[in-house]
C-alpha cells in the first residue's frame, strides 16, 4: 500500500519539476522512466520471505497499470499523467510504453524476484540503460549509428555502462544480503556484458515504431540472462568449457 501512494507520489514529484520549468518535459519523462522501476526493485528488499511476497510487490505495478489504462482509454481524465507520461500528448500513448514498462515490472516481480538476478538485470537494462542512451544521446550524439541515423555511440555506449553498472549494483546488494549465490563480480562482468551487449544492440536497431524499446529490451534482457546466467554459475564453480556447455544441453539450449 505505502509503496503504491509513493509510487503516484514520485510521478508527481517529477510532473512539480517540469510545470515548475525545472525540469523540461523529455528529460522529465526520462528521469521517471530511469528512477521509478530501480526504486521499485529496491522495495523487494522490504518484502518478508512468504511464497505469496512476491504477488503482493507485482500488485503494485498492477494497480498503476489499471489508472494507465484507464487515463489512456479516457475512462477517468487526468490530463497531469497524461502530459508527463505522453511525447505528445496524446492519452492513447500512455497505453503504449509506459504500460508495457508496468506490465514488464509486474513480469520480472512474479516471475524473477529476488532470487533470479535476470530480474534485476532486465529493469537495469530497460530504466538505466534505455533511459540514458536518450538523455547522453541527445546531448553528446553526433556520431551517428550507420545502421540507424537516429542513435548515436554516445547513447549507445552509454546504455551499455549505465546498464552494466546498475545491474553490477543490484548483483552485489543482492548477494551482500544472501537472496542469491555470491560469484566473484570479475566473473560475472563478462557474462553481463554479452547480456548488456545484445540489449544495447537490439536498442539500436531501426524498429522502435513497431517494437517499443520498453518490449525488446526486456525480452532480449531476460532471454540472454537466462542463457548465460547459469554459465556463468557453473564457470564460478570451476566448469570447463565441454562442462558449460553440458549446461546448456540441460538447458536444451546446446
Ligand atoms: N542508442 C541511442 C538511443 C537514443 N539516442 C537519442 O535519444 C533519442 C530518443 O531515443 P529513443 O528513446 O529510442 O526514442 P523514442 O522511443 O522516440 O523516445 P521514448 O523512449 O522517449 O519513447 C534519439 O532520437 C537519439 O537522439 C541515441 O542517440 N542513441
Ligand atoms: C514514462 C515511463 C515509461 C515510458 O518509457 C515510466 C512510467 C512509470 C509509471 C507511470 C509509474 C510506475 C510506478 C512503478 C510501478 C512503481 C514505482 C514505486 C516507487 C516507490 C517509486
Amino acid at each position: 500500500m505505502r509503496t503504491a501512494v509513493c509510487s503516484i507520489a514520485w510521478v508527481k514529484i517529477f510532473d512539480r519539476l517540469k510545470r515548475a520549468g525545472v525540469l523540461e518535459q523529455k528529460l522529465s519523462r526520462k528521469l521517471v522512466h530511469i528512477t521509478t522501476g530501480p526504486i521499485f526493485v529496491l522495495t523487494w528488499l522490504f518484502f518478508s520471505d512468504a511464497p505469496y511476497a512476491r504477488f503482493i510487490a507485482a500488485a503494485v505495478p498492477c494497480l498503476n497499470g489499471i489508472r494507465l489504462l484507464a487515463v489512456g482509454s479516457g475512462l477517468i481524465s487526468n490530463p497531469g499523467l497524461v502530459n508527463s507520461m505522453s511525447r505528445s500528448g496524446d492519452k492513447a500513448e500512455l497505453l503504449r510504453g509506459p504500460l508495457y514498462y508496468i506490465a514488464v515490472l509486474a513480469a520480472v516481480t512474479v516471475l524473477f524476484w529476488r532470487d533470479n538476478p535476470a530480474g534485476a538485470i532486465t529493469v537495469s537494462m530497460m530504466c538505466g540503460g534505455d533511459g540514458l542512451a536518450d538523455i547522453v544521446g541527445r546531448r553528446f550524439g553526433t556520431g551517428k549509428l550507420p545502421w540507424n541515423s537516429n542513435k548515436s555511440w554516445a547513447g549507445s555506449a552509454a546504455m551499455f555502462f549505465a546498464g552494466m553498472a546498475m545491474a553490477c549494483g543490484y548483483f552485489w546488494l543482492f548477494c551482500s544480503l544472501g537472496y542469491f549465490e555470491c560469484f566473484p563480480l570479475q566473473l560475472v562482468l563478462p557474462y553481463l556484458a554479452v547480456v548488456c551487449g545484445a540489449c544495447t544492440l537490439v536498442e539500436s536497431l531501426p524498429v522502435n515504431s513497431w517494437f517499443d524499446d520498453n518490449l525488446s529490451v526486456p525480452l532480449v534482457a531476460a532471454g540472454v540472462s537466462m542463457l548465460v546466467l547459469p554459465l556463468a554459475a557453473a564457470a564460478a564453480h570451476g566448469c570447463s568449457l565441454p562442462q558449460q556447455q553440458h549446461v546448456l544441453q540441460m538447458l536444451h539450449i546446446g
